[in-house]
């Protein structure tokens, strides 16, 4: 695996088609593993969010109920008291300046005539004598919660909550009401108190509370938006839909107050035996994505960034590499010729005879030298004699095997090594070089030039350890070619 990694990697590096390719797919990944990571991040904070809603909206609950509760019980008390002629005004008085919660509490006697008041009852209420259950059912007064929404009003002390409660004495005969009013004021307060001390819900943070029944909105609270107030219900209807249609649960939806998108947390409160109350506490969702949007613009900023720079360092190491391989090459090779040069033929053969020694093969060597090159070069000039040079190295090579080796030593002159080659067979490699040779025609202008070549060859003895002594023998087998005449192979043992 790790080793057809290595040659993919290899082959990349060696063609640049490939390279591009290679890195297209890296960066495609690269942008689908920062896409993944969004997805998992928005999903995540989503989460996050729906969890702060959802303590939020508990704690809310709670307190809400809490504060209903109590408020119940302290009126109820109070109010019984005030009937009985066991406590007065200044009492209903201290009550509501003491409680945080109350801005007016009135007590009726059974015939709906106040007896006393303290602080602030919506008027709406004032005239509504809730002298019994089945009044207070007709002027559609809750048993024991009522929610006083008056459309328009920009005060929030003329909405809240409103509690009427019917008193009766131990044998059951009524004795009279008492009222008391929770105002949205307050309860914005006290929830802003709570939310700050619990968890924040930012600036789009908004509360509301639903009468089913009526499909309407009863309370609503922003946590910085005081201008929205409750009996706006018109502009309200989607979450209003949502908590009628729906229980429990999370919500999605458009605002229609300020166009923006919402997720909120639907919880039925307990208050009242129906369940009539639904409360939806709502975030923006630009909000709680603020971060996971930064994190998108940086992403599309740094993305284009990244891919430019890794590009261009891959080709920067590809453009090394070829440079390195390059320089590698011409150390080893003849510019002129492509042939190996002499330091690469010595560490070949070096090796190559340490081979034939150990495992007792043969291996000859061939010198070749062009007859009479001066003369061309002298007649044509250098430029025809380097085309007659490149021409013969075209020879060789096409007479050799893979496994041998040419080399240019300088000049005209030439070696081969033939591993695993007797003499026998390496003469008649040298004879086909040779007619090869002859047979070759080189344009030099108008006319066309042929050239001969004579060849010595050798075989490397099984006592010697180099190729140094074989060369020199090669070199006089050349020599004795020469002599006899040129044109022809000739053989030292
Ligand atoms: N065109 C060209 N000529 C070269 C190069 N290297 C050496 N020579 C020439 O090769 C010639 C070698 O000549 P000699 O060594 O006298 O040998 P020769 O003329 O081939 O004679 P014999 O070897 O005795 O047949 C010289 O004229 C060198 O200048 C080369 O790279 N290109």
């Amino acid at each position: 695996m790790i080793l057809t990694i290595r040659q993919w990697c290899l082959r990349m590096a060696d063609d640049v088609r490939l390279l591009r390719w290679a890195l297209v797919i890296v960066l495609l990944l690269q942008l689908l593993l920062a896409a993944a990571y969004l997805a998992y991040e928005r999903h995540r904070l989503e989460r996050f969010t729906v969890q702060i809603l959802r303590n939020t909206s508990l704690l809310y609950a709670q307190m809400l109920e809490q504060t209903q509760s109590l408020v119940h019980y302290q009126c109820q008390i109070l109010g019984n008291r005030i009937l009985r002629g066991e406590a007065g005004v200044t009492d209903l008085q201290r009550a509501q300046t003491q409680s945080p919660w109350i801005a007016g509490i009135r007590v009726l006697d059974a015939t709906g005539e106040v007896v006393d008041y303290a602080g602030h009852v919506p008027v709406a209420v004032a005239g509504s004598h809730a002298a019994d259950d089945e009044q207070a059912l007709k002027l559609d007064i809750y048993p024991n919660l009522y929610v006083l929404s008056l459309p328009g009003q920009a005060d929030q002390d003329f909405g809240g909550l409103v509690e009427v409660q019917t008193l009766r004495g131990r044998q059951g005969q009524l004795l009279g009401s008492v009222q008391s009013f929770i105002s949205n004021r307050r309860l914005n307060e006290q929830l802003n108190i709570s939310l700050r001390r619990g968890f924040d819900l930012g600036q789009s943070g908004r509360i509301v509370v639903i009468d089913r029944k009526q499909s309407r909105i009863a309370f609503l609270a922003g946590m910085t938006s005081h201008g929205l107030q409750a009996g706006q219900q018109q502009n309200w209807q989607e979450p209003v839909l949502h908590a009628t249609a729906y229980g429990e649960g999370v919500v999605r939806y458009h605002s229609s107050v300020d166009g923006s998108e919402r997720i909120g947390v639907l919880t039925e409160l307990e208050s009242g035996a129906e369940r009539r109350w639904m409360q939806v506490i709502s975030i923006d969702r630009d909000e709680y994505l603020h971060s996971w949007y930064s994190q998108l613009v940086m992403l599309m900023l740094l993305f284009p960034l990244l891919a430019l720079l890794q590009w261009q360092l891959a080709h920067v190491a590809y453009r090394n590499r070829r440079q390195r391989l390059q320089l590698a090459y011409d150390s080893r090779h003849d510019p002129l010729t492509g042939l190996a040069n002499r330091r690469h033929f010595d560490e070949w053969a070096g090796q190559a005879c340490s081979e034939a020694r150990r495992y007792g093969q043969p291996l000859s060597l061939l010198a070749l030298d062009l007859d009479h090159f001066k003369r061309i070069n002298d007649r044509w000039g250098h430029d025809v004699g380097d085309k007659v040079l490149v021409a013969t190295a075209g020879c060789i090579r096409q007479a050799l095997r893979e496994c041998d080796l040419a080399a240019r030593f300088g000049g005209e002159e030439f070696v081969v090594a033939l591993p695993q080659t007797s003499l026998a067979a390496a003469t008649s490699v040298a004879e086909r070089i040779r007619a090869r040779v002859s047979e070759l025609r080189v344009d030099a202008g108008a006319e066309q030039i042929s050239m001969t070549v004579s060849i010595g060859i050798t075989g490397l003895h099984s006592e010697e350890a180099s190729a140094d002594a074989a060369l020199l023998r090669a070199d006089e087998a050349l020599y004795a070619a020469k002599h006899g005449g040129r044109n022809q192979v000739c053989v030292r043992e």
